[in-house]
């Protein structure tokens, strides 16, 4: 395992309390894409900063490579690169001095400092921008500077914080290539993410974390399939006192596998079953049907049944 998460707890004393990270237990593997998908505040960048040995934990032990973070911090980092929620990069330096001195902060000798520094710039499609400064690079590009510089000392793994924070729809593809790459080099990535989509398409292994928990870990695939159903409708009524009548007999339809209460409405669970559709608008109507909305079952769909709210609220 090259990262290994057992008990970790991050209580942030103040005048309140905040019990950040509640007990989270997580192995990454070799050459692994892992995602935290999660709410803001769930604490996922808690448990980054932790990993990374930007922030101490209240109790259990984080060990990358087989390195204690908080024992042998200096030596961990030698193993873990980073790229923060935020653009760290140096705006006094250009991009190849942003690279290239992190390679000399690491020990590279200058020859092979410029060396890297070149190959990385590309490999990530930024050799024409060496002589840019940070700020005159959009958010994409400036993203792909973070993760090039980040990888510099050949690390093990790649923590990466919302990445796509911020990104317009075409950078944040780039970005997925980008990291999809990596693993090509056999570079280990946890990212955080609270875009279901983004888990979705880029990560092996997802775990879903809500109030500093884990809920569930496994594939895309094995999450989704969880929920026993390929449909997800959402109706919005206008007369919601009556909702447990309708509950009742949208129950009772073929094909329905649950169907629960909401603020709006009413949210359906359904399989793949032909005229659905129009018995659950039927059964609805005399209940002031507004809208309705009909979704694949995704991760989103997950964390609801989960937690009973939407990843966004
Ligand atoms: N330095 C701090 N002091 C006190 N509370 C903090 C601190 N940093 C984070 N928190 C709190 O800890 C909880 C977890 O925050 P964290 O940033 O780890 O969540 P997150 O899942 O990464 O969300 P986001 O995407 O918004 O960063 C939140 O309730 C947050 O307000």
């Amino acid at each position: 395992m090259i990262v290994e998460i057992t008990g970790l707890r991050k209580i942030y004393e103040g005048k309140q309390k905040v019990v950040a990270v509640d007990g989270i237990d997580l192995n990454v593997g070799a050459g692994e894409l892992f995602g935290l998908l999660g709410p803001n505040g769930a604490g996922k960048t808690t448990t980054i900063s932790i990993c990374t040995t930007r922030a101490l934990p209240s109790a259990g032990r984080v060990l990358i490579a087989g390195v204690d973070v908080v024992a042998h911090a200096a030596a961990a980092r030698c193993h873990i690169g980073v790229v923060p929620q935020y653009n760290t990069l140096d705006r006094a330096c250009t991009i190849f001095e942003n690279i290239h001195f992190h390679c000399l902060y690491f020990g590279f000798s200058r020859a092979d400092a410029t060396a890297r520094t070149q190959q990385l710039l590309a490999q990530f499609h930024l050799t024409e921008r060496a002589g840019a400064y940070p700020q005159q690079l959009s958010g994409g590009l400036a993203q792909r500077v973070q993760i090039a510089r980040a990888i510099a000392h050949r690390p093990k793994v790649l923590f990466l914080d919302e990445p796509s924070a911020g990104l317009d729809p075409q950078s944040r593809i780039a970005m997925w290539e980008a990291v999809r790459g990596l693993r090509e080099e056999g570079i280990t990535v946890v990212l955080t993410t609270h875009y279901m989509e983004e888990a979705d398409e880029l990560c092996d292994r997802v775990a879903i974390i809500d109030h500093g928990r884990i809920l569930v870990q496994d594939t895309p695939a094995a999450l989704k399939a969880s929920v026993g159903a390929q449909k997800l409708y959402e109706l919005d009524l206008h007369d919601r006192e009556k909702t447990p009548l309708l509950l009742a007999r949208l129950s009772g339809l073929n094909g329905v596998a649950s169907a629960e209460q909401t603020p709006k409405g009413v949210r359906v669970l359904a399989h793949n079953v032909d005229g659905l559709l129009s018995e659950v608008v039927e059964a609805a109507n005399p209940y002031g049907l507004r809208d309705l909305s009909i979704t694949e079952t995704s991760l989103e769909t997950v964390f609801i049944r989960l937690t009973g709210r939407d990843l966004r609220e």
